[in-house]
């Protein structure tokens, strides 16, 4: 499996990549061996010291012991390869996919259900929408709890995840689009008239409608990604910016809808 995750990464000479939760090194060892330089990140103590003296000589793996949701991402292009602590997998996607940042692609290993939740249509979580926004993220293969020792409880499965070649929305727009998002998907299963009522006029509705090749009374989490694209740069271009809804400190606060 291994030797999977280090083949899908297709790494080069100039790479850099990040190992989150890199134990005792079973993968950041061999990912020195392929890409110019590994930073591997792990909190106990116990196996960064075992992973140190198996890095050895190793002159391109660089050790951290900290936190990998305190750590800084590189400033330039990077990738990750790692079997990730499954009980904080929202927190490192949010960290790495969440906000503009310089990662260009990663193979990692998730609880299936995780991986599920992530990859699935229709999309009604704003959160990994604005993931899937700029990332294409795709389950490869499940993996059976035997192929771990110890072995977990919970299935797992080979997840990949490239950066969009060209999306639509600037990077820079994540924060604008998330609160968009947090707004209009408030209900997953409601009409798109009704959960765009407050930011588009009746006219732009039934307009926007046909642009999208989609009925006003579809729901609106039936939207795909170049839909909602085009619906936020709908509302950049045609609606009035005191309509749009506005970013919000605190992810977990819910957006007050207008009185109708
Ligand atoms: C699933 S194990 C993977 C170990 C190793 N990469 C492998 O494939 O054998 C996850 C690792 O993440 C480490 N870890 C858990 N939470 C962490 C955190 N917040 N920051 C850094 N490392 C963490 C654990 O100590 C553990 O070594």
């Amino acid at each position: 499996m291994i030797k999977e995750l280090v083949s899908l990464a297709k790494l080069q000479e100039s790479d850099t990549v990040l190992d989150l939760g890199a134990g005792t090194g079973a993968l950041a060892i061999p990912l020195a061996e392929k890409a110019g330089k590994v930073i591997a990140i792990e909190n106990d103590p116990v196996s960064v010291e075992k992973l140190k003296s198996r890095a050895g000589e190793k002159a391109n793996v660089i050790v951290k012991q900290l936190d990998l949701l305190q750590y800084q991402p590189p400033s330039s292009p990077f990738c990750i390869v790692a079997n990730i602590p499954f009980s904080i997998t929202t927190p490192i996607f949010e960290k790495f996919l969440g906000h503009s940042s310089f990662l260009e692609r990663a193979v990692l290993i998730l609880e299936k259900g995780a991986a599920k939740r992530f990859t699935s249509f229709p999309v009604t979580n704003p959160q990994i929408l604005a993931w899937r926004m700029w990332y294409d993220i795709r389950i490869k293969r499940t993996v059976m709890p035997e192929c771990f020792s110890p072995p977990p409880s919970v299935e797992a499965a080979v997840v990949t995840v490239y950066r969009r070649k060209n999306p639509a929305i600037p990077s820079g727009h994540r924060g604008k689009f998330k609160a968009f998002v947090s707004y209009v998907l408030h209900d997953p299963r409601q009409p798109f008239f009704e959960a765009v009522g407050d930011i588009f006029t009746s006219p732009q509705i039934a307009k926007l409608a046909k642009a999208l090749r989609m009925d006003r009374a579809q729901p609106i989490c039936s939207l795909n990604v170049q839909q909602w694209e085009e619906l936020y740069l709908a509302m950049l271009q045609h609606a009035a910016p005191y309509r749009w809804p506005k970013a919000r400190k605190g992810s977990s606060k819910s957006y007050p809808r207008r009185k109708r």
